[in-house]
């Protein structure tokens, strides 16, 4: 990965449906930015332009500043991964979860404060993951969660649902509804290093950058964006009753000890399905049965 001396006006990629719409408030401070001919202003039109707009911006070593929802932060991270270019990136949370921004990089939720840290903040080294054809910044997982992050985005147009709200909602209609779809897997760790080469039956596998994703479920607690490595948590298959009890513990991080959980820390994971499942990553789906992942150590710039 190239790091370069940023060239040029930074550029500001504003997804206007993030945080349901409600995004006035960031326009009106980054005005006065444009005002002042201090920034390139660009406001997304489509899923997937936050992407091709990093990547460009990148190629030209320019500083990029995204404002939005994990999900806007995953388009640009694939972007300027994409390009092959360490550019300075900033984030303003902007979304109605942002885990990656105010969870893992600890940034600010009030948008005066988050705008002056994107533009102002000092530059940190922090690890992204590839996992099979995309890069992620906070993480990906298979299984139940994987589920409920699907419906989730399913009901995020829902008057008066958002946040952990929803995630709680979307959460009890899947696991009631849905939890004869925990997956059947094998999977191992470095190369070997951990294995599990016999099919078992799962609740979820969750393998993260950062400590926590659904809008603050606290999945690894001990996560450190820096340290070159993946958290992985895996949850063996439980019956539905034991799995509504340490649900809610998972906000704060309380099913640390519960002896159907097991932590792990590693640079690659494979992981295989017979049949297709759902994963999510940066809470964007897709349909596997072959997971191959790896950290990136490193990779981002950010302004933290
Ligand atoms: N102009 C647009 N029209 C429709 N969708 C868009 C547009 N621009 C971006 N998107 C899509 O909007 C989706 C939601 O964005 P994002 O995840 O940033 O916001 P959020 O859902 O409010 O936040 P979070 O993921 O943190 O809960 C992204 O998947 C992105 O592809």
């Amino acid at each position: 990965m190239e790091t370069s001396a940023p060239a040029g006006k930074p550029l500001v990629i504003l997804n206007p449906v993030a945080n349901r719409g409600n995004m006035q408030a960031y326009r009106t401070l980054l005005q006065r930015y444009v005002n002042q001919q201090r920034i390139e202003y660009k406001e997304t039109q489509r899923p997937g332009q936050a992407k091709d707009l990093a990547q460009q911006a990148a190629m030209a070593n320019r500083e990029i500043i995204v404002v939005g929802g994990d999900g806007t932060i995953h388009e640009a991270v694939n972007g300027l991964l994409a390009a092959g270019r360490r550019v300075p990136l900033g984030i303003v949370a902007a979304g109605s979860g942002n885990d990656f921004a105010c969870n893992t990089l600890k940034l600010p939720h009030q948008p005066e404060e988050a705008v002056e840290r994107a533009f102002n903040g000092r530059l940190t080294s922090v690890d992204a993951g590839r996992v099979n054809d995309t890069y992620f910044a906070n993480g990906f997982s298979i299984g139940m969660d994987a589920e409920i992050g699907a419906l989730t985005n399913r009901m995020k147009n829902i008057p008066l649902m958002s946040g952990a709200g929803l995630y709680y909602v979307a959460a009890l209609r899947q696991l009631l509804f849905g939890f004869q779809r925990c997956p059947w897997l094998t999977f191992h760790l470095d190369d070997g290093a951990v294995e599990q080469a016999t099919e078992k039956r799962y609740v979820l596998i969750a393998v993260t950058n950062g400590p926590a994703y659904g809008a603050g479920f606290h999945i690894n607690p001990r996560a450190d964006y820096a340290d070159g490595l993946l958290d992985i948590c895996v949850v063996d298959y439980t019956p539905l009753w034991r799995v509504l009890q340490l649900f809610p513990g998972v906000k704060q991080g309380k099913h640390v000890n519960a002896p159907e959980v097991t932590f792990y820390r590693a640079r690659s994971v494979h992981i295989e399905s017979k049949q297709p499942v759902t994963m999510q990553a940066d809470g964007e789906e897709a349909r596997v049965s072959v997971v191959d992942a790896e950290i990136l150590p490193g990779a981002l710039w950010i302004r933290i």
